[in-house]
């Protein structure tokens, strides 16, 4: 049976994509494109490099990457595309983030992990509710995307200082990490404009990063590719098979 995703309201920092225009059965098995002919694993290797696993259609789908490979750009279209709601991480920092970073100080992981809690309980709230989503963060590391998946109790740190009630739900999460050198992003961050974000904390965003690995669910794309490649090589991975 297939299933049209809902339109759901509106909050700060969400966004909607537009009308519909691919539709996952809620719990078909969802197998990558071309994972017949990449054979154990389902690993393939048109998209540079995948791990996206046989796995119940995502609820949701997270790009990741440093500051600068296109989350934002990519994230955006790709919830247009599919209709699913829009979360930009930036838009959920708290303003002492914002300001540390605006003076050039890297964020350490008790200014990020609250922040990610939160984030979960959006995406959980969400996904529990049918809704699909589309999540743009940075996710650095292993620890931040399990906090996302599994909130703090299946992560590595806990987070007590959020406040916040443990939740052990999980919600199947596809990742898409944009991958690139740092001599191009750097290239795509000084020309871009009117960013809180300075091109100075790129390289500690390099030495932070922990590229996805097995068993994580993910698939992982060169930002040498133009944005509508990038959004190809998403849906072909999303195709059922
Ligand atoms: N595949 C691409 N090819 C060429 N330019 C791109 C591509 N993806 C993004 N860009 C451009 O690179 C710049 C950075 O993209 P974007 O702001 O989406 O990155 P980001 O990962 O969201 O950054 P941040 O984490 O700092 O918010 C933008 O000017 C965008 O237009
Ligand atoms: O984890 C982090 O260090 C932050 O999320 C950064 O990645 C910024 O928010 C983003 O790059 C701003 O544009």
């Amino acid at each position: 049976m297939r299933k049209a995703w809902k339109r759901g309201a509106g909050k700060p920092g969400e966004r909607r994509g537009a009308q519909p225009s691919l539709a996952l059965p809620g719990r078909e098995r969802l197998r990558p494109s071309g994972a017949g002919k990449a054979g154990a694993g389902g690993a393939r290797k048109a998209t540079g490099r995948s791990q996206a696993r046989v796995m119940a259609a995502p609820g949701a789908l997270l790009v990741m990457g440093v500051s600068g490979s296109g989350k934002s750009t990519v994230g955006t279209l790709l919830a247009s595309e599919l209709g699913w709601k829009f979360y930009d991480a930036d838009d959920y920092h708290p303003e002492e983030n914002r300001k540390k970073m605006g003076k050039g100080i890297p964020l350490n992981d008790q200014d990020r992990i609250p922040w990610l809690c939160n984030l979960h309980d959006i995406l959980l709230r969400d996904v529990a509710s049918g809704q699909h989503v589309v999540l743009a963060c940075s996710a650095l590391k292993k620890m931040y995307r399990d906090i996302l998946t599994q909130g703090k109790d299946g992560a590595a740190l806990k987070c007590e200082e959020s406040g916040k009630e443990a939740k052990r739900a999980e919600m199947q999460l596809l990742v898409v990490h944009l991958s690139g050198s740092f001599e191009v992003i750097s290239g795509r961050l000084l020309k871009r404009k009117g960013h809180f974000m300075p091109p100075e904390l790129l390289q500690s965003q390099f030495e932070t990063l922990e590229a996805p690995a097995a068993p994580e669910n993910f698939i992982q794309i060169s930002v040498d590719k133009n944005v509508s490649e990038i959004i190809a090589t998403i849906m072909e991975t999303l195709k059922m098979k």
